[in-house]
């Protein structure tokens, strides 16, 4: 038995459903929960992968497009020969994109039309871009009407709204799913929850103390490391609402970060309520200066650095080190990029420093995304031959995700065992991890080649 069956379901566990005037339903919570606590574990109502993909466009055969264990009587019969057309024309549709969102719109209709009540739950859900829906229900329906005209317009439009508003993406199946209780939940920027995903169930985790009363609240957007405009921008892009959580409306905004011109080592971040303030001589920037730091900004995102040496560089001007756009860049240089830099050691161990350091400032709090930097940390330090660095960062791995997936639960067991047992070399982490460290061990191996000459080396990083 799966350490996640006997968790308790949305019904049974100690929260309800409320109604605001403004957000519509949410979650709060009934009894008090301690970081880690596992709140309720909701199963997928509709879930497809993407497996199909890169066959679509030349498979026209139905049984050949369906996933690993996906039933043919989970499409009416009507969608059977006309399959890969439908499929094609659906990802064709901006609203749609995917084929695994695509299939979950046909696997609704498909319940709708054996059961009119079946999908009771899914339509009283709230969804965004409704025009872009309504249009793209009258596009399929005039298209292949013995499909889509099998349910009503209205219905059509809800099915593909609340599915681009409310799906939540599979990791382990490479799709995505609906899962309804949890959708449920409220969007905040600094959230009290978690969720984590494992095949097609989902469990939420509480990440800070959440008293009796206290709505549930997760991450909508994921939007880890990233400024304030940008989220607000997501949730009313995505979702359609404006997020007016205290992390958008009062908290000063840690991804923004610019040198204090007046101090040496003081940080200044923008603040919606006290503007542009040096956290530590207090003094503000003048209106000159905020312009000169946000043409800066600007500037970075026209040219993003690509080097360690450029983000150094972009780093000891205007903008502090802890910039999200220096953050990103250092990111985007990659493990790939990090484990190409091997051979030089040093620089590799800056880089992480770095990325390590700004997370620590940026996201102070437990993360779902935090256990993957110290994982992909602890990885950096076995190539490097830094054993006890690995499992330093192994600890802290499984010690965060102790609190956002739950101590007991697959994924925080998976760490534990690489912290009680660190690999010890390349070799090993190629085969504790899989494949995917195949690949770049090849490239590396590459690198390796000329690994005398510090010069080459710089040249191979850029
Ligand atoms: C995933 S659904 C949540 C369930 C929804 N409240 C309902 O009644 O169906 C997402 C929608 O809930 C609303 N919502 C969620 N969090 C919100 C927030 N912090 N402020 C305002 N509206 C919010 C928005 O309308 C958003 O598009």
């Amino acid at each position: 038995m799966s350490s996640l069956d006997n968790l308790p379901t949305f019904t049974a566990a100690a929260i309800a459903t409320r109604t605001d005037a403004t957000k519509g339903r949410f979650v709060e919570a009934t009894s008090s929960f301690a970081p880690g606590d596992i709140i309720f574990k909701d199963d997928a109502f509709v879930f497809a992968s993407c497996d199909c993909e890169e066959l679509l466009p030349d498979e026209t055969q139905f049984a050949k497009l369906l996933d690993d264990g996906e039933a043919q009587s989970e499409y009416a019969r009507s969608m059977r020969k006309p399959f890969q057309k439908i499929l094609l024309a659906m990802v064709d549709l901006e609203i749609i994109s995917d084929v695994d969102r695509a299939k979950c719109i046909l696997k609704c209709i498909t319940k709708y039309v054996e059961n009119k009540k079946a999908l009771a739950d899914l339509l009283q859900l709230s969804h965004a871009n409704d025009e872009a829906c309504k249009e793209a229900a009258a596009t399929l329906r005039k298209a292949y009407p013995m499909v889509f005209q099998a349910v009503p317009a209205p219905v059509l439009t809800k099915i593909i709204g609340v599915l681009n508003t409310n799906s939540h993406e599979l990791e382990t199946l490479g799709g995505s799913g609906l899962f309804l209780s949890a959708c449920l939940m409220e969007h905040n920027c600094a959230p009290n929850c978690s969720f984590t995903t494992a095949a097609t169930t989902l469990w939420v985790t509480a990440i800070r103390p959440i008293a009796v009363g206290e709505p549930l609240s997760i991450d909508y957007g994921n939007m880890f490391y990233r400024p304030t405009a940008e989220r607000q921008a997501s949730m009313l892009d995505g979702y359609g609402f404006e997020c007016t959580c205290s992390a958008c409306s009062s908290a000063p905004d840690l991804a923004r970060a610019f040198r204090c011109p007046h101090c040496p080592s003081g940080v200044v971040h923008p603040c919606p309520t006290t503007g542009y303030v040096c956290t530590s001589c207090k003094q503000s920037l003048a209106p000159a200066q905020v312009e000169a730091v946000c043409a800066a900004e600007a500037a970075l995102q026209e040219e993003f650095p690509d080097s360690l040496e450029a983000i150094e560089a972009a780093s000891k001007e205007l903008l502090h080190p802890n910039h999200y756009l220096l953050f990103w860049a250092l990111d985007a240089l990659g493990l790939r990029g990090a484990q190409a830099l091997v051979h030089n050691v040093e620089k590799l161990a800056v880089m992480w420093d770095r990325i390590i350091s700004s997370m620590e400032y940026a996201v102070p709090g437990p993360h779902h995304e935090k256990t993957i930097y110290y994982d992909q940390l602890a990885q950096v330090r076995v190539i490097t031959g830094d054993i006890a660095g690995a499992q330093a960062a192994y600890t802290k791995a499984y010690e965060i995700s102790c609190i956002v997936s739950g101590a007991t639960t697959p994924p925080t067991l998976a760490l534990k065992e690489l912290m009680d047992d660190v690999p010890k070399s390349r070799d090993e982490l190629v085969e504790r991890y899989g494949t995917g460290h195949d690949e770049y061990m090849d490239e590396e191996d590459e690198f390796d080649d000329d690994d005398d000459d510090d010069d080459d080396d710089d040249e191979d990083m850029d």
